[in-house]
């Protein structure tokens, strides 16, 4: 299969290289400085689920070098996805399919109507990775786990190749085609709880549930969104928020979000992708969520976007 991916940072370079190393084509579409990064260095993953090197990964700067693209794995940040649509559109325009894995909402429907309904299979993962200062993927989850899912007949074999793709490596892969949307707002309501608390703390998960009163407030997170998911239509339900909640109680106590991590390194944050997101999406319903609004507001300073 001809893989596409744009955004060649920790999950893009984690499953590139997990598709390559099975048989896929993989082409890594980054900027230049990527670029260079990756030409100097190589892609190398370092995981306990078995380290990867590739000393000349396939790197273009330029959508037009990319022939037969099948599949675009979209995996930038909430911030950057406006940048990347010039490029997508290309790409679909050549026949390939779009699975974007950002976590969050609003890039469904902007995605869908750039580059058409059919075009677009939604997708999220779990997985905990980011890029080192050589720019290799250092994961460090005991989880790796893929989720994507057909919204139109015409997406069906790609989904089922990408399966079979995924069927020769040890990814945790659901092909999960009548509940996809679930899925979607089921992760973005453990991630708004997860990122949102231990990005505004500064703190693992562990001393965050040692104090119930900080804990409260992931707990009250996870309960609007599953509001918020009702009303556009999708069912989280009240077990499925006490499995998120446990999940929680369970992490390894350093574990952290993306978000936190980025803010301990002092990128950017997708503070606005995704609980402005959710934030709009409730007034667009006319629901109040004052939790999501304090935390929004708590981690608005370090986004610097
Ligand atoms: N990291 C994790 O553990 C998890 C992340 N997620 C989600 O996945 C998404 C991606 O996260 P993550 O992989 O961590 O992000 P990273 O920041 O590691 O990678 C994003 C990459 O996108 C590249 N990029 C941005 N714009 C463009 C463009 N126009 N063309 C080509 N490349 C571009 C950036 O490259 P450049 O160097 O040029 O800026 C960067 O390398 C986010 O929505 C995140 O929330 C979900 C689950 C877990
Ligand atoms: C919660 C987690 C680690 C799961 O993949 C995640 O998506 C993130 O921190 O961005």
């Amino acid at each position: 299969m001809q893989i596409t991916v744009l955004g060649a940072g920790a999950l893009g370079g984690y499953f590139g290289s997990r598709w390559e190393k099975a048989g896929a084509d993989v082409t890594f579409l980054v900027r230049e400085k990527r670029a260079e990064q990756l030409r100097r260095n190589g892609l190398k993953v370092f995981s306990s689920k078995g380290d990867y090197t590739n000393n000349k990964p396939k790197v273009v700067t330029d959508t037009h070098q990319i022939d037969h693209p099948e599949l675009v794995f979209v995996s930038v940040k909430g911030y950057h996805l406006q940048n990347t649509i010039d490029d997508l559109k290309i790409l679909t325009e050549k026949g390939a399919y779009v699975l974007p894995v950002l976590n969050g909402m609003e890039h469904i429907p902007v995605l869908q109507k750039e580059l058409g309904n059919e075009a677009v299979i939604p997708g999220l993962s779990f997985i905990m990775a980011t890029l080192d200062d050589s720019g290799h993927v250092i994961h460090s989850s005991q989880f790796h786990r893929i989720i994507f899912g057909m919204l139109h007949d015409s997406q069906k074999e790609i989904c089922s190749r990408l399966e079979n793709l995924c069927g020769k490596t040890d990814l945790e892969a659901v092909n999960s085609s009548d509940s996809i949307l679930h899925e979607l707002w089921k992760k973005y309501t453990f991630i708004n709880a997860f990122s949102g608390i231990t990005t505004a703390v500064d703190l693992p998960i562990g001393p965050v549930r040692e104090n119930p009163d900080t804990f409260r407030i992931a707990e009250q997170i996870l309960v609007e969104m599953q509001r918020l998911a009702g009303q556009y239509g999708v069912t989280v339900s009240d077990k499925e928020v006490e499995e998120a909640k446990k999940t929680l109680r369970n992490l390894d106590p350093e574990a952290t979000s993306s978000m936190h991590q980025d803010r301990r390194k002092e990128l950017p944050l997708e503070v606005d992708h995704l609980h402005g997101g959710a934030i709009r999406l409730a007034k667009d319903k006319g629901i109040d969520v004052p939790y999501l609004d304090a935390i929004h507001g708590m981690i608005k300073p370090f986004e610097r976007i």
